[in-house]
């Protein structure tokens, strides 16, 4: 188990990392406004401390202007002092009110930035390997946990919150420096102290919810799914799983909660060792500045400005919420780095992703580009070569495939067949990119590779996704470019079979797939599978020469399978196919058949060639006809598997 070590022990990184990997973000987000804001903080962090110090100066001359009036020599300076008084003063509260403005402004922007970061990580990874590693799903759920508790809805202005605090805090140390040089550091290291023990507690909390605890806290976040969300909502009720999800679920958040309870508990002696230091601090230096004063070492002013310090250097230690909060973005912005690090084939942090792009149709995508840029509509058909490909699941010890090699000439269709598990899906998503071989090579169009080839391919998986989203965006995804083009879109749709399914909807093509939104409408399987075909044919009109279809059919019987592939047969004449099925009469009119068995191609010829060969596809076949053939009252389509 290579991860294990890994999520057993969180990523923990120096403070000035996290410092940096926010620093980075922030930056990112909006340098301008970045570079203002830091001033006007450093503004409202420091003059306070001026303040006191001008107080201090004012209380100073104040006997003088008593003893000799405005004009003695006392008059000038507390003239000044009470000219620099009003003037900090106002500063002040102007610098706070444009500070807690901007923080605002930052604030959605960080936030902003956050999102997008996060996004052009996960889908910028070509291949949807690094997405299966629990060490990445753990991150994820972090920064996911960390949004849900609301860590991005004010972080910018906690930020300023604790900056500005700690240079009241230095300003406090460095006046306190005038009083005896070891008073401030005696009051820093206990409250030093107390912040260690406090973020030490926070920290294992956090780190409970990233490493050792993650997958216990996510056990019990799909257990509890399990009872509220639709999905599972039938099964759970037929199958009589109320009772045992119930207490599944309190299991796993008692296993979940057990671990930060742990880390209270070690933290307890801790925090009693912190609060003796700060009373035995306080103790000495406010007792030093007593006796000083009653000794005569320390005036009036010089008591009135050293005290004051003592209490502002509390802004050294333990700063409420603001800091809580701020741990928690540095810890995000922690996490954010870690998942980059995990993550191969991204960019951090840098300009910003989503719009449809302008450049569908012009350009070749990098490796790992974004998906909606897409290649040149080059047309025609792809021929395809797989030579000696090896390829094994992370955590897994056997190869799925093992030196499989098949040349795939342009317009041919070619039909994948097997038996469950031999390795068909997994070889459908070699070709489209999604994972990399561990050995051999995948080659398309004479030389291009799966990831180089994004947009000559065009593919409905088993599990292709129902988005609930408008029907144009539903066949529109097969190309961005066509989006817009409602000729290509209804020319798709109509080829598919799904004329009538846009009749049928009260907002055509904007209604939405979902009966979760107003006016939208729920699908049947099979009607689903039209608008995946749709989807998959609106790619070939963008460009795509190679069209996969793995076994999206698995809610159609018989006939309307044979009749779905033969439809699809006919509308991809001239460009390369490949069928997967586990129903061997509806492939049986491909050009060509494979067997994939063993991680290879074991059996390879047509449907003809492959029965009389009496081999694995023969067996196949005959044992469904013969099912076909004991079935009482069979269908047409499946009578003529029967007769071959
Ligand atoms: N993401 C994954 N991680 C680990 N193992 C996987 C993953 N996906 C598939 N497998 C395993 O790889 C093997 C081949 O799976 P694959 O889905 O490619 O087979 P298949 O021929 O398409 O099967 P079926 O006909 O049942 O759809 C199976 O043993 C499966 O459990």
């Amino acid at each position: 188990m290579p991860h294990e070590a890994e999520r057993a022990a969180p990523p923990r990184m120096m403070d000035l990392s996290r410092w940096r990997a926010l620093g980075g973000l922030l930056w990112s987000a909006s340098r301008w406004r970045v570079a203002f804001f830091g001033l006007v903080v450093a503004l409202v962090g420091l003059l306070p401390t001026a303040v006191v110090l001008t107080t201090g100066a004012l209380i100073q001359a104040i006997p003088g202007v008593i003893r000799d009036g405005l004009q003695g020599p006392g008059g000038t300076p507390a003239l000044l002092a009470l000219a620099g008084l009003a003037v900090g003063l106002a500063a002040l509260a102007v610098g706070g009110n444009v500070m807690s403005q901007q923080a605002g402004v930052l604030d959605s922007d960080l936030a902003l930035e956050v999102h997008h970061t996060v996004a052009r990580m996960t889908l910028e990874t070509p291949g949807v390997a690094p997405l299966e590693d629990p060490a990445v799903a753990n991150e994820l759920e972090a920064v996911q946990d960390a949004e849900r508790r609301g860590v991005l809805q004010r972080p910018v202005t906690q930020l300023a919150g604790v900056v500005t605090a700690r240079l009241r805090g230095l300003g406090a140390f460095a006046v306190l420096l005038g009083f005896r040089w070891w008073a401030p550091l005696v009051l820093f290291i206990a409250w030093q102290l107390t912040n260690r023990v406090y973020l030490t507690a926070m920290e294992r909390g956090l780190s409970a919810k990233s490493g050792p605890g993650a997958e216990r806290l996510r056990r019990s976040e799909y257990l509890r799914s399990l009872a509220v969300e639709p999905a599972a909502a039938k099964e759970i009720r037929v199958f009589g799983l109320a009772g045992w999800s119930v207490g599944q679920y309190g299991d796993a958040w008692m296993e979940a909660l057990e671990v930060l309870w742990a880390n209270r508990r070690a933290s307890r002696r801790l925090n009693a060792a912190a609060i003796v230091a700060l009373g035995v601090s306080h103790a000495l230096v406010l007792g030093a500045l007593g006796m000083a004063a009653s000794r005569g070492e320390v005036a009036l002013a010089g008591l009135f400005v050293f005290a004051q310090a003592v209490l502002a250097t509390a802004d050294l230690g333990l700063i409420g919420d603001a800091q809580n909060w701020t741990s928690q973005t540095l810890h995000l912005a922690g996490r954010l780095t870690a998942l980059r690090e995990r993550l191969p084939g991204h960019r951090m942090p840098s300009g910003s992703i989503g719009a449809v792009p302008a450049a569908a149709a012009d350009g070749e995508p990098s490796e790992g580009s974004m998906d909606g840029v897409r290649a040149a509509p080059a047309g025609g058909a792809v021929a395809l070569r797989l030579d000696g490909v090896r390829f094994t699941y992370r955590g897994r010890v056997l190869p799925t495939l093992d030196g499989l090699t098949l040349d795939v000439p342009a317009g041919q269709s070619l039909a994948v067949v097997g038996e469950n598990g031999a390795g068909k899906s997994t070889l459908i998503k070699l070709l489209c990119g999604l994972y990399e071989p561990d050995g051999g090579r995948i080659t398309l169009d004479g030389g291009r590779t799966p990831q180089q080839s994004r947009g000559r391919i065009a593919v409905i998986f088993q599990d292709f996704v129902r988005y609930r989203l408008p029907l144009r965006e539903n066949v529109g995804f097969g190309h961005l470019g066509l989006m817009n083009d409602a000729a290509a879109l209804e020319g798709a749709l109509r080829d598919a079979g799904g004329k009538e399914l846009l009749e049928r909807l009260s907002c055509g093509w904007d209604t939405v797939l979902s009966r979760e939104f107003q006016n939208g409408a729920d699908l049947s399987g099979g009607q689903w599978q039209r608008v995946a075909l749709a989807r998959a044919l609106t790619a070939v009109r963008g460009g795509a020469g190679l069209l996969i279809l793995d076994e999206p059919t698995a809610a159609l019987d018989v006939r309307a399978e044979t009749e779905l592939f033969e439809r699809f047969l006919e509308l991809t004449r001239g460009i390369t196919t490949i069928l997967v099925s586990h129903r061997l009469s509806s492939v049986r009119r491909a050009d060509r058949i494979v067997v994939v068995d063993g991680g290879r191609v074991a059996e390879d010829g047509t449907h003809d060639e492959l029965m009389k060969a009496g081999g694995l596809y023969a067996t196949m076949y005959s044992l469904q006809a013969d099912r076909f053939a004991a079935a009482p009252d069979g269908d047409a389509a499946e009578r003529e598997v029967e007769h071959g």
